[in-house]
């Protein structure tokens, strides 16, 4: 790496990092990507992907706009059979099955690969009604049962103390950054093992966006978490490891401190020093 690049590269010094090393053939594997294609019609999008995604880990794709972040994220829950004229080859590994078998139920891969979106989609419905959603889906009537997941999955959202008064109102009444976190407690309330999370704090205010990244933190105890950022500090800020994309490529994974401070490629480098993208 140059010097010059190292003067503009991103300064991670003196953001809140663990303490630790991290090595990715240490690490449990929660997702293996293995030579992954997507095309849109004509258009291939992903041109053979393959990629570890760490288990209760944060994986960060960072790459300019167009280049497949998003793409691939949806892949590993299978949003992207939803589009037209959509064909995947390749494999996705989730607990050493592929899930793209055709016998793969996909409301089942859903509730374990769950995702949140970059603008706030709560159900026009309470608070409790929205976060218990998922469990009257599975068939879950115990009042019990969904009064103590509804409260665990708000405590876990940090959302709880805030709303814990109110969890008949309308989800429609809260601010975006409190409708998004409210969109995560709905999403992990049924205990999936992967949260896919694309851009969530791109719509929001900066202290909203503060409270998502340290949700981001505590939540990897419990899951695997990938998430698509278009802000770099962000992804330095909460991710473990990430993955530069370029044009629908993997140009580099590795640890994110790595990644930022000594990147391998030189692609990568103009990327996070602000050449291009
Ligand atoms: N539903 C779709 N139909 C057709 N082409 C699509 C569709 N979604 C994405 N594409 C194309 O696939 C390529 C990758 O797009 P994708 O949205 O995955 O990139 P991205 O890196 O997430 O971009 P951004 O950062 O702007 O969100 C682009 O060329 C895009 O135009």
């Amino acid at each position: 790496m140059t010097s010059e690049a190292k003067t503009h590269a991103i300064d991670i010094s003196s953001m809140q990092r663990d303490n630790r090393v991290l090595n990715l053939a240490d690490e449990t594997i929660a997702l293996e990507v293995k030579d992954l294609r997507l095309s849109y019609g004509d258009n291939e999008a992903l041109h053979g992907i393959d990629m570890h995604i760490p288990k209760n880990r944060v994986t960060a794709f960072i790459g300019p706009s167009g280049c497949g972040k998003s793409t691939l994220l949806r892949c590993f829950n299978r949003m992207n059979d939803l589009v037209d004229d959509c064909n995947i080859t390749g494999q996705i590994m989730l607990d050493d099955a592929n899930i793209y078998e055709r016998s793969v139920d996909i409301a089942e891969l859903r509730r374990r690969v769950g995702m949140v979106f970059q603008k706030p989609n709560p159900f026009p419905k309470s608070i409790y009604e929205n976060v218990a959603y998922g469990l009257r889906i599975q068939g879950v009537t115990k009042k019990r049962v969904i009064d103590e997941t509804v409260e665990w999955a708000l405590k876990s959202a940090a959302l709880w103390d805030e709303v814990k008064d109110r969890l008949h109102e309308s989800a429609l009444g809260m601010s975006g950054g409190q409708q998004q976190r409210l969109v995560i407690a709905r999403t992990i309330a049924v205990k999936p093992e992967v949260l896919l999370l694309d851009e969530p704090a791109s719509a929001l205010d900066p202290i909203s966006t503060l409270k998502i990244e340290e949700l981001i933190h505590e939540l990897k105890k419990d899951f695997t978490i990938v998430i698509v950022t278009h802000n770099m500090q962000q992804a330095a800020r909460v991710s473990d490891y990430t993955a530069f994309m370029y044009m629908g490529d993997l140009i580099e994974f590795g640890v994110t401190d790595t990644l930022f401070t000594n990147p391998e490629k030189k692609q990568t480098e103009d990327y996070i020093t602000g050449r291009y993208g």
